[in-house]
């Protein structure tokens, strides 16, 4: 495909998923449709979609138009690219600009930032001087991130093996098993190193949170919002360390055994009606559902899904979940909260609410991991009695 061709394609997705398609649906719809397209043609294609996706607010006013069309067109502008070298009306080309598809001055900071004009007060008020910077590096694409999964491997060891997979990394600050892909990101999953599960792909932030958790042998653990596990798994990495996983949902969990299973751990999965019976534990995990505006670069349709009634109603879920899981807490044990939210309003004030309504427990550890420092945002604290 041409790059004109793949811009027409990315307009007709964005087409699909400004009436409502889910992000994913739309593109496997596509890629179902076009069978003459390459991995190298899906690659770009889908690179087009969620860059316009992350950027929607900004690129409809470069572009002039909340459509397909507009997007692509403020993303050839923001590129600094000369549209009608893609928009040439030749075939499987875009039809040419016309007069009136005109980039616009931004409104406000926050179409400028591509935040929801509702929630840019929130943003800012949670974040300070890093608003803006944050906003910024949600506009764009997030690193791949690898976690080493010390059950079995080293650091050196995987590194070595991802290098003969064609994968080159670079040790990742945030946390000591932690590693960024600077190149062939797009052969992990068929790699050596990932099938022989010595390594796993997981954001560094997600590694520091359960880093910070003070993992010893002999504990009981249990990962009370497990979902696909990957904190589960973590977890089990550390030796001796037993670990529980629950999910109100539990088909999420549905992969978690096969995944165990390669990384050479284990985790006892929880149906609801099971949990107390194996309390208490030293250490309860609850990795809350939220607003993920701290993947919002991985999940970009969730910055624009997200309303101020989602936002209340989460932050409702969040303390119902914490006072559900203090009393499996031993009387020495750590509840463990963890978003990957940004927002004050599902981080310091749901801690904070929950201290004051439980007479005796304290915050003993507290951090915002940021964007801007290069993974995901997300924030943890710790509660004790
Ligand atoms: C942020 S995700 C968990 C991600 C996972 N811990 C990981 O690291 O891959 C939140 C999970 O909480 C689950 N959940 C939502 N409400 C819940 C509840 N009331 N009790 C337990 N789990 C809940 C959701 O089904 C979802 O899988």
């Amino acid at each position: 495909m041409t790059p004109a061709a793949r811009v027409q394609a990315a307009i007709e997705i964005l087409d699909e998923i400004l009436s409502g398609a889910p992000v994913e649906k739309a593109l496997t719809g596509w890629a179902r449709r076009s069978r003459f397209a390459g991995s190298k043609d899906r690659a770009a294609i889908r690179d087009h979609v969620f860059d316009a996706v992350r950027c929607m607010r900004s690129y409809a006013a470069r572009g002039g138009a909340v459509t397909g069309r507009g997007l692509m067109l403020g993303a050839l502008r923001a590129a600094g690219e000369e549209p009608d070298d893609f928009f040439s009306g030749d075939r499987h080309a875009p039809a040419p600009v016309r007069d009136n598809e005109v980039s616009r001055a931004f409104a406000t900071e926050a179409e400028e930032h591509d935040i929801p004009e509702w929630l840019w007060p929130i943003f800012e008020r949670s974040l300070g001087d890093l608003a803006r910077p944050t906003a910024v590096a949600l506009q764009r694409r997030a690193p791949v991130h690898l976690r080493v999964n010390l059950a079995r491997a080293d650091v050196e060891t995987a590194v070595a093996s991802l290098r003969s997979d064609g994968i080159e990394v670079v040790p990742h600050p945030a946390c000591a098993t932690a590693l960024e892909v600077v190149s062939g990101a797009r052969r992990v999953s068929n790699g050596q190193a990932y099938a022989r599960g010595l390594v796993e792909l997981q954001d560094a932030a997600s590694q520091a949170v359960v880093a910070e958790l003070g993992l010893k042998p002999g504990m009981r653990v249990l990962d009370f919002c497990a979902g696909g596990g990957g904190k589960a798994l973590a977890m089990a990495a550390h030796a001796g360390v037993q670990v529980f996983a629950h999910d109100a949902n539990p088909a999420r969990m549905r992969d978690l055994p096969v995944r165990a299973g390669r990384a050479g751990t284990s985790v006892t999965l929880l149906a609801p009606h099971e949990v107390a019976r194996h309390g208490p534990f030293d250490l309860v995990l609850v990795d809350a559902p939220c607003s993920g505006s701290g993947s919002w670069r991985r999940a970009p349709a969730g910055k624009w899904a997200l309303t101020p009634d989602r936002l209340t109603e989460l932050s409702g879920i969040q303390d119902s979940i914490l006072d559900q899981v203090a009393p499996l807490v031993t009387d020495q044990g750590v509840l463990a909260y963890a978003t990957c939210s940004l927002l004050d309003v599902e981080n310091d004030r749901r801690v904070e609410r929950f201290l004051g309504d439980h007479a005796g427990w304290t915050c003993r550890f507290r951090q915002l991991w940021q964007v801007v420092h290069g993974t995901d945002g997300f924030f943890a604290a710790h509660l004790t009695r």
